[in-house]
């Protein structure tokens, strides 16, 4: 992996605020492509120590500069736990605006993948994955950084 690459995948502070600086001066804005309750994929629910079958938190969403998606990203969060009424109406607001609001948030191993998202038809070079918890709340936050983010970044192809 690049260094230049490096940087952004293994950072563990909000991609949100990254993104947000590195798109200037284009909007940041959060597309919500979907969130429902559902049956999360089997490494989904193994990460997060789910059996499997048992029903999810499903959010999908693209994260865009201006109207180019950089970022297209999957948390799924057991139901048992849930914040609901912080995460039931997030909407278009990040993730990670509540998510590092949180206090005593922490950050598991940040995984790396060179799959392609599956739940959406762009590419790229990159996905990483990591289980963020707050109490007894956890969820895996999946993130894949696509090729149009290469594109206005000048990021080298891997
Ligand atoms: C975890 C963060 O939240 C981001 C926002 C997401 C959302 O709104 O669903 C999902 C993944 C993240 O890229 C972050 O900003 O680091």
């Amino acid at each position: 992996m690049s260094p230049a690459w490096r940087r952004w995948v293994g950072s563990r502070d909000s991609l949100t605020l990254r993104l947000t600086e590195a798109g200037r001066p284009r909007p940041f804005q959060v597309q919500l492509l979907d969130q429902r309750t559902g049956t999360p994929r089997r490494d989904e629910a193994q990460a997060l120590a789910l059996p499997p079958g048992r029903q999810a938190w499903l959010r999908e969403v693209a994260l865009c500069l201006g109207e180019s998606p950089w970022v297209v990203a999957r948390s799924v969060a057991p139901l048992e736990g849930l914040p609901a009424h912080d995460l039931e109406h997030l909407g278009e607001r990040s993730l990670g605006s509540w998510l590092f609001r949180q206090p005593d948030l922490e950050r598991g191993e940040i995984e790396v993948t060179r799959a392609p998202a599956g739940f959406h038809p762009d590419r790229g070079p990159w996905g990483r994955r990591s289980v963020f918890r707050h109490g007894d709340f956890r969820v895996l936050v999946q993130e894949w950084f696509l090729d149009a983010m290469a594109d206005d970044l000048g990021l080298p192809s891997r």
